[in-house]
C-alpha cells in the first residue's frame, strides 16, 4: 500500500515559471526514498506541495490515503517536514520550543515521548538552553525534533545535511535508520549522492521538474554502473595514442594514469585486450586498479546526458 501516492502533478508558479511537469509518484510504507536533482530542479516545490505549504496547479496527492486538499488536516498530521532554512522562534527553550510544535498538531502533550525524542537527538541535555544560543548543527537538529514532535509517520527532509559537519551526518543517518525500523517513511532531498547511495532503498531524480528517473538504488547502480581501470604508467603519455581508439580511455593525472571506463556486466569487458595491445605498444604500467562507479558517477552522466538532449 502507498503511502504517497502523487498523481500528474504539476506546478506553475504565477511568474509563469513551470516547476514541475506531471510528476507521477507512488512511495511505500517504510521505504526510504531519496529525491535527487540540481538546483532549481523541483525538489523543494514537490516537497512543499505535498506538505500543504504550496498549492498544486493540477493533479493529486494523498498522504496515508488523505488527499493533501480536501482533507488537509488528517494529511498533514501524518507529515513532519525538516526544511532546509532554519525557521523557528530564536528566543525560545529546545522543550518549548518542541513541546508547542506537537501541540500545533492537536496531539495531546506527551512529555516522555518529546523526552525520547530529544535523546535520541542529543539535545535533552540542551533541553532548557535558548535556541538563539546553540551552535547550527544543534538547531539543525531541533528543526528534526520539531518534525517528529507530532509522531509522524512520513517524515520529509530537505536537504538535511547540507552544510553540516561529519559527525552530524553519522548521527542523522542513524537517527533515518531508526525512524525506518519504526516503520517511519522517509523523503530526502540530497545533493549529497553518498548520501543516498548510503541511506536510500529507492532513488528518483527530477531535471527541470520532470522526475526522469525512479530506480530502486541496487538496479540503477547495476544497471547503469560502469567500472574504471587505471592503469599507472611507468612513462607518462602526452596523448592517447591512436592506435588505442578502440577504447574509451583517458589520461589523468599529467599522463601519468590511464584510465579506461567499462560496462561491466559486458561479455567482453575489453579490458584482456587492452592489456595486450599496451604491451605489443611497449606501454608499461606499475600497477593497476577498477573502481565500481558511484551513484554519482551516474548520476552526474544522467544530468549531462538530459542537459545535451534539452
Ligand atoms: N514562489 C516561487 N515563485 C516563482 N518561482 C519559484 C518559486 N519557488 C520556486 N520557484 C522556482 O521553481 C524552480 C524550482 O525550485 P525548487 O526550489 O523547487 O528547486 P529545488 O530543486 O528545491 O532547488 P534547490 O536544491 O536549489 O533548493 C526554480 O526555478 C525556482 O526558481
Amino acid at each position: 500500500m502507498p503511502v504517497i501516492e502523487i498523481e500528474g502533478l504539476t506546478k506553475t508558479y504565477k511568474s509563469g515559471l513551470q516547476a514541475l511537469k506531471r510528476v507521477d509518484l507512488s512511495i511505500a510504507k517504510g521505504e526510504i526514498f531519496a529525491l535527487l536533482g540540481p538546483n532549481g530542479a523541483g525538489k523543494t516545490t514537490l516537497i512543499s506541495i505535498v506538505c500543504g505549504i504550496v498549492t498544486p496547479t493540477t493533479g493529486t496527492v494523498t498522504a496515508d490515503g488523505h488527499d493533501i486538499q480536501s482533507d488537509f488536516r488528517a494529511a498533514r498530521t501524518k507529515i513532519g517536514l525538516v526544511p532546509q532554512e532554519l525557521t523557528t522562534d530564536a528566543f525560545e527553550t529546545v522543550l518549548a520550543t518542541v513541546t508547542f510544535s506537537r501541540g500545533l498538531f492537536g496531539k495531546a502533550p506527551n512529555p516522555a515521548f518529546i523526552e525520547g525524542v530529544l535523546k535520541d537527538l542529543s539535545l535533552w541535555d540542551k533541553r532548557d538552553a535558548k535556541i538563539m544560543t546553540l551552535s547550527g548543527g544543534m538547531k539543525r537538529r531541533v528543526m528534526i525534533a520539531k518534525a517528529l514532535s507530532h509522531e509522524p509517520d512520513i517524515l520529509f527532509l530537505n536537504e538535511p545535511t547540507a552544510g553540516v559537519d561529519v559527525e552530524l551526518r553519522r548521527d542523522m543517518w542513524a537517527m533515518v535508520r531508526k525512524l525506518r525500523e519504526r516503520g517511519v517513511t522517509i523523503i530526502l532531498t540530497t545533493h549529497y549522492i553518498e548520501e543516498a547511495e548510503e541511506m536510500a532503498d529507492r532513488v528518483g531524480v527530477i531535471l527541470k521538474g520532470e522526475l526522469i528517473l525512479v530506480e530502486e538504488k541496487t538496479a540503477l547502480m547495476k544497471k547503469l554502473g560502469k567500472k574504471t581501470l587505471t592503469l599507472n604508467l611507468v612513462e607518462p603519455l602526452d596523448a592517447v595514442p591512436a592506435d588505442l581508439s578502440d577504447w574509451d580511455l583517458t589520461l589523468k593525472n599529467e599522463g601519468g594514469e590511464l584510465e579506461y571506463s567499462f560496462d561491466a556486466n559486458a561479455e567482453d569487458t575489453g579490458v584482456p585486450a587492452l592489456i595486450r595491445r599496451l604491451e605489443a605498444l611497449n606501454i608499461g604500467f606499475k600497477d593497476l586498479n577498477t573502481r565500481q562507479s558511484s551513484l554519482e558517477d551516474i548520476f552526474v552522466s544522467l544530468v549531462h546526458r538530459n542537459g545535451a538532449a534539452a
